[in-house]
């Protein structure tokens, strides 16, 4: 969906993930050396632009409050990436009962374009050869679950390495039961 964000909501975001980006965690690392290579943040929920931003989110997807986790900004600069994963915890996975055991697994992913980097930076999701290109403004919503809430492996997906310019990202993930 193009124009979610209008440009001064868009450039108001670039400046918050700013001010408190840090190199990006994982969490679910599988030790794969230089996974995700960004810069993210937690943006604050009681900023005024953060909680319009969340509620329009959950009006779209008709998902309650609830179920959102905290909005991410994510920035790469040139030859930042975020390597081919799911946004859904991996059922083998060391820490996926400290993850879901509360409030299930990641559902759907909204995630939000804040700019078009001069070159690379797309989304590209290699299982069922579509990649998306960033433009400022644009939202990309995704199910990362099949019907019956296990993850769908098809929606394995990357950030590919920027080449030119810097990217800037929102991340919103779901969960399948309310958060505490
Ligand atoms: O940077 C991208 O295009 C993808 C980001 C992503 O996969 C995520 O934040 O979960
Ligand atoms: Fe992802």
């Amino acid at each position: 969906m193009r124009d979610f964000l209008d440009e001064w909501e868009c450039a108001q975001l670039v400046a918050l993930i700013d001010r408190d980006r840090r190199p990006s965690t994982l969490a679910d690392d599988q030790g794969i050396p230089d996974f995700r290579t960004s810069e993210s943040c937690d943006l604050d929920p009681a900023d005024p632009l953060v909680a319009s931003v969340q509620q329009r989110l959950c009006d779209l997807l008709a998902i309650g409050r609830a179920h959102a986790e905290a909005l991410q900004g994510q920035r790469y600069a040139p030859g930042q990436e975020f390597k081919p994963h799911t946004d859904s915890f991996n059922p083998g996975s060391a820490d996926y009962f400290l993850h879901c055991a509360d409030s299930g697994q990641r559902s759907w992913t909204a995630m939000i374009y804040l700019n078009a980097p001069e070159a690379g930076g797309a989304t590209r999701f290699k299982l069922i050869g579509k990649t998306v290109m960033p433009e400022r403004g644009k939202l990309l919503i995704w199910n990362n679950l099949r019907p019956d809430g296990q993850p769908n492996p098809a929606t394995l997906h990357q950030g590919m390495k920027v080449r030119q310019g810097t990217k800037y990202i929102l991340t919103q993930w779901y969960r399948q039961h309310p958060l505490p």
